[in-house]
C-alpha cells in the first residue's frame, strides 16, 4: 500500500504521524511511505532520517495526500478537505462528535475515516488514545501550576504551599487515563487532590493506587459544585467514547470559583465539560478569562511536547497501520474487532453510533457495508 504522511498544520502542532522507525516497519512489510518534506522537523526527525529508513520525501501536502492511506495526528482542517477523494483511508484523530462540518465532507467524499480515539479493546480501553491522554494528563497539572502564577494571570499561589501556608486544592473530574496522570503530577507537586468519577470500580482503583494522598468522590452535580467552588485548579478529564463531552460544570458553578483560579479542560477535544469552555484555545494564545477564572482549552495539548508525544503515539499506531496496509481496511477490521471500532465513516455513512447520535445522522453498522 502507498501511505502518505502530511505535515501537520494545526497551530503549534509539531507532532508527526510516523517516526523513521515506523517507516522502516512499513517498508520491511513491502509498503511505500511518502513523507511531506519537513513533516518530522518539529519532533526532531529530519527528511534525511526518513530517507535512510526507506521513505520517499514529497514536496507538497497534495502529494502526501494522494496516497491509498493517509496517516495524520490531528483531524484535517478545512484547507485540507480538498485533498479528500472517494475510498481514501484516513487514519488519525477525528473527534467527529465535535466536528459536524468535517463529518459532512468525509461523508460527501466517501472517505474511510478510522479514528484513533475510538479504536477500543475488549476490556474497554482505548489503546490509540492512551499515550496522548498520559501526556495531556501530566501536562494538565504542570499547566495549571504555571497559570496559577500571578504573572500568568492566576491568583498567585503555589500548588505545594510551604510550611505554614496551605496547599492548593486541585479537583480532577474524570479519573481515567488523563485524570490518573494529572493526579500523579499534582500529588507530586504537593497539591491537595480530589478526583471525581462516575464509576465506583474506578474510584476503588484510584483509592488503591494513590492511598491517602488523594480524596475520591462520586461524580454528581452536588459534589461537583462543592469541589469546584473550593478549588484553585479544576481539570476536566471525562470521556464517553466517541460522544460529545457532557457539560458537567455549569456557568453558575464557575462563578463560585475565586478570581484567578484556573480551569484546564482537557476534554475540549470532545467539546469540553465546562459550560464556560465554549471554544478551543491554541498553544499561541492558550487561555481566556470568564468570571475571573482562566480557562485553558487547547485541543492538541501533546503538540506542545512533540518529541515525547510523537514517539508515544507512533508506538501504538504503527501496528494498526500495518494491519490496514497488509490486508486492506475491510479485512483488517473484520480480523480485529478493536480496529473495527475505530471505523467512523465508510461509503458515505457514519459507522460509529455515538457520533451518529451526537450529530443527528443515520448510523450504519459497518459489517452491513462489508458484504
Ligand atoms: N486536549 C487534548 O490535547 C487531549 C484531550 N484528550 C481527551 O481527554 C479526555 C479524557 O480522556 P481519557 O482520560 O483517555 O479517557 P478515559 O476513558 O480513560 O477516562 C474517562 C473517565 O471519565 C469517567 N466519566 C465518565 N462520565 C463521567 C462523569 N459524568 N463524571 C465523572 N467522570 C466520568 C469515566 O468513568 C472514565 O474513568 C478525552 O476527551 C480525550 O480525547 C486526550 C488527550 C489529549
Ligand atoms: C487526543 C488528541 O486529540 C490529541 O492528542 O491531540
Amino acid at each position: 500500500m502507498r501511505i502518505g504522511i502530511p505535515k501537520e498544520i494545526k497551530n503549534n502542532e509539531n507532532r508527526v504521524a510516523i517516526t523513521p522507525a515506523g517507516v522502516l516497519t512499513l517498508k520491511n512489510a513491502g509498503h511505500e511511505v511518502f513523507v511531506e518534506t519537513n513533516a518530522g522537523l518539529g519532533s526532531g526527525f529530519t527528511d534525511n532520517q526518513y530517507i535512510q529508513a526507506g521513505a520517499k520525501i514529497v514536496n507538497t501536502a497534495k502529494d502526501a495526500w494522494a496516497q491509498d492511506m493517509v496517516m495524520k495526528v490531528k483531524e484535517p482542517l478545512p484547507q485540507e478537505y480538498d485533498y479528500f477523494y472517494e475510498g481514501l483511508i484516513l487514519f488519525t484523530y477525528l473527534h467527529l462528535a465535535n466536528e459536524p462540518e468535517l463529518t459532512r465532507v468525509l461523508l460527501e467524499k466517501k472517505v474511510v475515516g478510522i479514528a484513533y480515539e475510538t479504536v477500543q479493546l475488549a476490556n474497554g480501553t482505548l489503546p490509540l488514545l492512551t499515550p496522548m491522554s498520559e501526556v495531556a494528563g501530566r501536562m494538565a497539572a504542570q499547566i495549571g501550576a504555571q497559570f496559577l502564577e500571578k504573572p500568568k494571570g492566576g491568583k498567585g499561589i503555589l500548588l505545594a504551599g510551604i510550611p505554614g501556608v496551605k496547599r492548593a486544592n486541585v479537583t480532577i473530574i474524570g479519573g481515567g487515563v488523563v485524570g490518573t496522570n494529572a493526579a500523579k503530577i499534582a500529588v507530586g507537586l504537593g497539591a491537595n487532590v480530589t478526583i471525581l468519577d462516575l464509576s465506583p470500580e474506578r474510584l476503588r482503583y484510584l483509592d488503591d493506587t494513590f492511598g491517602t494522598s488523594i480524596n475520591t468522590m462520586m461524580s454528581n452535580p452536588m459534589n461537583i459544585a462543592d469541589c469546584v467552588a473550593e478549588s484553585d485548579l479544576v481539570i476536566g478529564a471525562v470521556l464517553i467514547p466517541g460522544a460529545k463531552a457532557p457539560k458537567l460544570v455549569t456557568e453558575d458553578m464557575v462563578k463560585q470559583m475565586t478570581e484567578g483560579s484556573v480551569i484546564v479542560d482537557v476534554a475540549i477535544d470532545q467539546g469540553g465539560i465546562f459550560e464556560t469552555s465554549d471554544h478551543v484555545s491554541t498553544h499561541d494564545n492558550p487561555t481566556y478569562v470568564k468570571h475571573g477564572v482562566l480557562h485553558y482549552a487547547v485541543a492538541n495539548m501533546p503538540g506542545g511536547v512533540p518529541r515525547t508525544a510523537t514517539i508515544g503515539l507512533t508506538n501504538v499506531t504503527v501496528p494498526y497501520a500495518l494491519q490496514i496496509a497488509n490486508k486492506g481496511f475491510k479485512e483488517a477490521c473484520i480480523g480485529n474487532p478493536a480496529l473495527l471500532k475505530g471505523l467512523n465513516t465508510v461509503d458515505g455513512f457514519v459507522t460509529y453510533k455515538a457520533v451518529a447520535d451526537g450529530l443527528g445522522l443515520e448510523y450504519r453498522n459497518a459489517n452491513e457495508l462489508f458484504v
